[in-house]
């Protein structure tokens, strides 16, 4: 039956997600940084020149007071502004960051898994942080720097309405400022995003040697990994040094070009007052307006912030672009059997195919191990099955109907997934159970505990099932049968157990498999397997060989054939499946009448 492929569901870039935080807090909040900003440098132009006419008036023994006071207005005003500026670029940088992070962090959850997956959680972790809060400063910053380039302007204005020598003097002087500042912007960039990256690299580093903290204690080779973990400081280091040495440099040919422009322009006031040109006051206003029009330290550190906060913006632009999964329209209709089919099924990565599956059915109500070695596409299998990938070519339906069609609720509402490391998050066990696409009862919680032979152990954590996970050490079969249970309380009509129960032992993993059988909740189950017990009891098995389907059927049957006999490890001759556990497997295909066989020897 062949489907038309056009119909599958194209992958979307995750900043369009529905329901995505928008753009940012908008501009309102950088506006307002603007605004105060702008005018605490109107009111820093202002001063001098009324200072200057202050100074004139006391020295001519002239009505001073509306001055005086005009002057102490302006420097309140100027603590206020500045105090107010501060409060504003806080506020800005905070909103900005929060929302930097949780558009990245969303970007990061609704992304196809394995398209996420060579961003490690040290890469992440820096992103969302470091990063964030580095690109959440950019737009206070802009206002900023945009305000603070007023004032020289503003200063140069008033300059020339003072006395236009001084101005055109301090005129001259301003484009070498202006190189110094345009080529700290180029360089300091490059080394930044260099710097940016190796911060990463480190943290990366950090987090798997701390996952990984048992083999290594194991294997004795902690300083070997305190030397790999360290390894980039070196280059770390020297980025850094040279970010500050071009940070240093910038503002050294300021320091020395600023006092230079304001000396200068000193010395033609000096002359115009001896012409009788300027005042006592003039001269004064003069020379705090040749330094204000100098104005560069802030600017340099302004245009410093930018440039680390554009390149980190584009860090964490990544993770919001991560393409994600698009989802339909459609939902399936009521009490559907859970049929699955999988049709030229075709998944390649980095140009390899891995997993080929021309024509695969399930039959709804049944369970299908997936088995094969290590590496033959079985996990590939489980997460196209569940949609937790597209496949490049082909499709996979439920109860007939295309899964890419269907909508997210619906899709992860019929779906269900246990994973062999579930993640369950810091919350009580009742929680981490109930956790899901449906409500679900505190009864329900309980019944799926028992289902998955949990209840023994959780009755016995210190508040049961108010325990918090993060307070209790739980062993790795106990937690994965927490993920069990979660499965089996959200089960829909179709439930994927992608090697969710490596950690039990056989007699539990029998137990939990006939505990579910008997659940009245019945649902199509595709196991993916490694022991051949599992296989045995299952309704058919999907063989999987270097990521091909090599047969679908009965694992009696198949047991027959040496090259399924070696995925177990067994090289006799075929006599029977697994002795132990041949019954039910081998009778089970007998009374249903299973299923479509392919068989691609
Ligand atoms: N995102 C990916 N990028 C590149 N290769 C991938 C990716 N995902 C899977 N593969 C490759 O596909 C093949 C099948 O992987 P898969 O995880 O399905 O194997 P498996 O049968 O589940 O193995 P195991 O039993 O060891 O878990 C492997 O060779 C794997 O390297």
């Amino acid at each position: 039956m062949r489907r038309d492929p056009g119909r599958r569901r194209p992958l979307r870039q995750g900043h369009d997600s529905p329901g995505s935080p928008g753009t940012g807090p908008g501009r309102a909040p950088e506006l307002l940084v603007l605004v105060c900003s702008v005018a605490a440098a109107a009111v820093a132009v202002a001063q001098p020149l009324v200072l200057g006419r202050t100074l004139d008036l006391l020295l001519h023994d002239g009505a001073a007071g509306p001055w005086l006071l005009a002057s102490a207005a302006l420097l309140v005003g100027e603590i206020v502004l500045d105090g107010l500026t501060a409060l504003l670029t806080g506020r800005c940088t905070a909103d900005w960051t929060a929302s930097i992070r949780s558009r990245a962090l969303k970007g990061l959850l609704h992304a196809v898994p394995d398209l996420a997956r060579p961003h490690s959680p040290g890469d992440v972790a820096t992103r969302l942080t470091l990063n964030a809060s580095d690109a959440g400063a950019a737009p206070a910053a802009r206002a900023a720097l945009a305000a603070s380039l007023l004032t020289p302007a503003g200063a140069l204005v008033a300059l020339a309405v003072v006395d236009v020598w001084v101005a055109v003097c301090v005129l001259t002087g301003l484009p070498f400022l202006a190189l110094v500042l345009r080529a700290f912007a180029r360089d300091t960039g490059a080394s930044v995003g260099a710097y940016q990256r190796v911060q990463s690299d480190i943290a990366s580093r950090l987090l798997e040697t701390m996952e990984g903290a048992e083999t290594i204690a194991a294997a004795g080779t902690a300083a070997r990994e305190r030397e790999r973990v360290l390894g980039p400081l070196a280059e770390l280091g020297t980025l850094g040094t040279r970010m500050w040495r071009l940070h240093g440099r910038a503002l050294a040919t300021g320091g020395v070009l600023v006092p230079l422009l304001t000396v200068a322009a000193t010395a033609v006031g000096g002359l115009r007052l001896g012409a009788g040109a300027l005042s006592v006051g003039e001269l004064l206003a003069v020379c705090r307006y040749a330094q204000l029009a100098a104005g560069f330290g802030g600017a340099a550190t302004l245009v410093g912030a930018l440039v680390r906060g554009r390149r980190a913006r584009e860090r964490t632009a990544t993770l919001e672009r991560l393409p994600a999964l698009a989802y339909g329209t459609r939902t399936l209709p009521p009490a559907g059997p859970g049929t699955l089919e999988l049709h030229d099924v075709r998944v390649l990565r980095e140009g390899t195919e891995v997993l080929r599956a021309d024509h695969v059915v399930v039959p709804g109500g049944l369970t299908a191990a997936v088995v094969g070695r290590s590496g033959a596409g079985k996990s590939v299998l489980a997460a196209v099955a569940g949609r937790l990938i597209d496949p490049d070519q082909g499709e996979v339906l439920l109860d007939g109907t295309p899964l890419g069609l269907l909508t997210r609720s619906c899709l992860r509402a019929e779906v269900g997934f246990a994973f062999a490391r579930p993640v369950l998050g810091d919350r009580t066990v009742a929680e981490a159970v109930a956790a899901g696409p449906r409500t679900v009862s505190p009864h329900q919680v309980r019944a799926a505990v028992r289902l998955a032979d949990a209840e023994a152990f959780v009755r016995r954590l210190p508040r049961a099932y108010d325990t918090r996970l993060a307070d209790t050490p739980l062993s790795g079969g106990e937690y994965q049968r927490l993920g069990l249970a979660r499965a089996f309380a959200h089960a829909g009509r179709l439930l994927v157990m992608d090697d969710a129960t490596s950690s039990l032992d056989t007699a539990t993993e029998h137990a939990v498999e006939q505990a579910q059988r008997r659940s009245p909740r019945g649902a199509t189950r595709l196991v993916v397997a490694h022991r051949p017990s599992v296989a045995a009891r299952a309704d058919l098995v999907i063989w999987l060989d270097d990521g091909r389907v090599r047969a679908v059927g009965s694992h009696r049957r198949l047991w027959e054939e040496a090259a399924y006999r070696a995925v177990f490890g067994a090289c006799g001759n075929g006599v029977g499946p697994v002795s132990a556990e041949d019954g039910p497997g081998g009778t089970r295909h007998g009374r249903t009448g299973l299923p479509r066989e392919e068989a691609r020897p």
